[in-house]
């Protein structure tokens, strides 16, 4: 079925660099996070400045999962060990909180800003599927998931939303766990086997792979096929284009 097994049935769609182009909006507010925090700590303790990588450490530590997850991944990799703090605290405090409200103020100014686009390749995906009538979910580990659909015109093409906010409310691990996309699934009526998940980050094929789905489409954008077939990947591609092109 368009470019994938004939027995997959259900499409299941990460948004930050599947869907929309704004993976690299969130590895530059990522950075700017970090860094300001990790120069604070240098002058703090009179250690080194290291810099936040928006590669390495991005698809290390980041990429994929939850806000507040990526913020304690990352400060863990570092040795850093931070109390969690609350909602309340301010952008900025010396919490997980705090780090992760600055970085989300950065991202939806950066996104005010710049605007959203999606990939081309991946709306003709979706809008194919739409007219074959087959179920599509967007499943996105963020809370401005359908704010950034809005912004980039496609959120009309989906039946199901699983994204930060849903995630929260129903208790759903995030990804690298497999949860949110099994819930998409269900919320779609069809078993993973006869499901496809497509996905940019390595924690997001690992959920793919930790799920059981019946395919996981690796969306590489940066130069990263192996790893991602490493983490759970049973096919990747660069663009979904080429899904569309394997078509008789
Ligand atoms: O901070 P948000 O918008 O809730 O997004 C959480 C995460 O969502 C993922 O889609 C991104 O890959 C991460 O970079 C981001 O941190």
């Amino acid at each position: 079925m368009l470019g994938l097994p004939d027995d997959i049935r259900a499409f299941l769609f990460d948004l930050d660099g599947v869907l929309t182009q704004t993976a690299k909006v969130h590895a530059a507010a990522w950075k700017d996070t970090f860094d300001a925090f990790l120069r604070s700590e240098a002058d703090r303790t009179g250690g080194q400045f290291v810099p936040f990588d928006a590669v390495t450490d991005y698809d290390a530590y980041v990429d994929g999962r939850p806000r507040l997850d990526g913020t304690r991944e990352f400060l863990h990799s570092r040795g850093i060990d931070l109390p969690e703090g609350t909602d309340a605290d301010p952008p900025n405090a010396r919490t997980v909180h705090g780090i992760s409200l600055a970085k989300n103020d950065t991202v939806l100014r950066m996104i005010r800003e710049q605007g959203v686009e999606p990939y081309d390749g991946s709306v003709a995906y979706v809008r194919r599927l739409r007219a074959l009538g087959l179920p599509r979910a967007v499943v996105s580990s963020s809370a401005n998931c359908r704010d950034v659909l809005r912004a980039a015109g496609i959120d009309d093409l989906f039946d199901v939303i699983v994204d930060g906010i849903v995630a929260r409310r129903e208790g759903l691990p995030g990804k690298p766990a497999p949860d949110t996309y099994l819930h998409a699934a269900r919320t779609l009526g069809v078993e993973p086997a006869h499901a496809a998940v497509f996905e940019d980050a390595l924690a997001g094929v690992a959920s793919g792979r930790a799920g059981g789905f019946g395919a996981v489409v690796g969306v590489d954008r940066t130069g990263q096929a192996a790893e991602l077939r490493h983490h759970g990947a049973t096919v990747v591609v660069e663009d979904l284009s080429e899904l569309l092109g394997e078509q008789p």
